[in-house]
């Protein structure tokens, strides 16, 4: 049960109705009524959510407690449902469980599939994707037509899948995968009975989801199952790419690391990368082209800045980018009002721990409201309005030192995935934007924009934007 200490503090509790909790208080999105709620309870509450206590975090300074001074603590991910079922119960990275096997493929994605030398080895096949990327556009402009984002998510999808298998995917593929993808993101934010009330597992079978879930699942299964063989099956053009890394561990050549690594294992890592890393950076891209559109002024101010420094080449390199301070400015400025993550990835407390006098149990769920807290008026000027300004006068960065601006997570736990990120978003917005001006379709305004967020686990806009792209009068 839930105590209190010797201070005597008491969880600011919702009020509860018996039996389902506070689950009748949550709306969609959750992050938002989260944040309603604690704008009401107070930066630390604790949800009955059906028979799982969960607390949510939502001011900078408690951020910084369960992230950095107990983040040990609260290392551990709760064991869902849908990981169960779609990754393999665990054997996946996000939600396997804090352990020995945690730890070694964390180690093995921060120092060899996602570090430095690997985010620069994919340099030639970022620049190969973003080429094909400035062809559709142009071929769409030739005939003054109108594009959907949704060209940009296949974009992040292709560099994704490239580095994953070291091929190319065909256009049906990277589609197929896509609508894969989103269909995760929706089951992963979906509530199903047996997370919060586990003696009602039944329940998820009569409504029909889990056997949704199950056949999603195999048809994951099935398309590992066939990128593995062709992989195996091909000579490799390039480098090494993630699998050929997770491959030689399984056949045990590899003399970096100790992990034993099944097949399960392997699809499981495959799954979460093409996912993980394909929907959350084309959220970055969505919503930076929704607001440069809506503020005229600062798309043009991001256009001049990269206009300038690509000096009229045919492409916009990477070596260009270093000195991109306001394109990098915009970034940030979308990861604080848009995160990708809003609650980040849910975390469990491993044993009880004492937060600011608060009495924490194991096995307490925790969420921590990045979206909530990224708009705290605390910490932040004018948190509504989007000015990416406020980055270039503070010297404030994701790289989860920051608690008031966490969009990967900190702590054990943080995104491994950050640098092969914004290596993608930066070089390909800094093009697009290079060599198109980018306007709404004849009728609409910039004040009309739906910017409603869309269901998920990962947050895009409810409905896909849609641009005319117009070849740029460069000097
Ligand atoms: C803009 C893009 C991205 C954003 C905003 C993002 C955000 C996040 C967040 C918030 C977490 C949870 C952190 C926490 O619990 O503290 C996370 C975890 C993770 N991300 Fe990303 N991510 C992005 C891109 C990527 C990419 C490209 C990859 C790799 C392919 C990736 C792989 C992962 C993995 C494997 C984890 C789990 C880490 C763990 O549990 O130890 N992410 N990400």
């Amino acid at each position: 049960g839930w105590k209190t200490t010797s201070t005597k503090k008491n969880f600011c509790l919702p009020k509860r109705v018996s039996f389902i909790g506070n689950l009748h208080q949550l709306g969609h999105p959750l992050h938002i009524s989260l944040c309603k709620l604690s704008k009401e309870h107070g930066p630390l509450i604790l949800l009955h959510l059906g028979r799982t206590p969960t607390v949510v975090v939502s001011s900078a300074e408690l951020a910084h407690e369960f992230m950095r001074t107990h983040d040990l603590c609260f290392a551990n991910r709760p064991r869902l449902k849908v990981s169960k079922f779609l990754l393999y119960d665990g054997k996946d990275l996000p939600f396997a469980p804090y352990g020995e096997y945690w730890r070694q493929v964390k180690k093995l994605c921060i120092t060899q599939l996602l570090g430095s030398k690997m985010v620069e080895s994919f340099a030639p096949l970022r620049a190969r994707e973003v080429t094909h990327l400035l062809r559709s556009i142009s071929s769409v402009a030739a005939d003054r037509g109108v594009i959907s984002l949704e060209a940009f998510n296949l974009f992040t999808n292709a560099v994704m899948c490239n580095a994953v298998l070291g091929t190319s995917v065909s256009d049906e593929r990277k589609k197929l995968l896509a609508e894969m993808i989103h269909a995760n993101s929706v089951y992963f934010a979906q509530l199903f009975a047996e997370d919060y009330f586990p003696a009602l597992w039944w329940l998820d079978a009569l409504l029909g989801l889990e056997g949704k879930l199950r056949k999603h699942f195999k048809r994951w299964d099935a398309l590992l199952d066939m990128m593995i063989e062709e992989h195996v099956g091909s000579s490799q053009e390039g480098g090494a790419c993630f699998l050929d890394v997770l491959l030689d561990i399984q056949k045990n050549d590899s003399s970096t690391s100790n992990i034993c690594l099944t097949k399960e294992h392997i699809k499981a890592l495959l799954l979460v990368m093409i996912a993980a890393g394909t929907d959350t950076s084309f959220a970055v891209l969505d919503w930076t082209m929704s607001e440069l559109v809506r503020n005229p002024n600062l798309m043009r101010k991001t256009q001049e800045e990269i206009r300038i420094i690509a000096n009229g080449e045919a492409t916009v390199r990477e070596e260009h980018l270093s000195k991109m301070h306001y394109l990098k400015a915009v970034i940030k400025e979308v990861l604080r009002l848009h995160p990708p993550s809003p609650l980040l990835a849910p975390r469990e407390a491993i044993r009880d721990c004492q937060i600011h006098g608060y009495e924490i149990p194991r096995k307490t769920r925790v969420l921590i409201n990045a979206w909530a807290i990224s708009r705290d008026r605390e910490s932040w000027e004018n948190p509504e309005e989007f000015r990416p300004e406020r980055f270039l006068e503070c010297p404030i960065d994701y790289k989860g030192n920051n608690f008031e601006y966490t969009p990967f997570g900190a702590g054990r736990r943080m995104c491994p995935g950050m640098q092969f990120a914004t290596a993608t978003i930066e070089l390909v917005l800094a093009n697009v934007l290079c060599f198109f001006d980018w306007k709404l379709p004849d009728g609409l305004r910039e004040d009309d924009m739906d910017m409603t967020e869309g269901e998920g686990i990962t947050c895009l806009r409810k409905q896909r934007l849609l641009l005319v792209p117009v070849p740029a009068k460069l000097k």
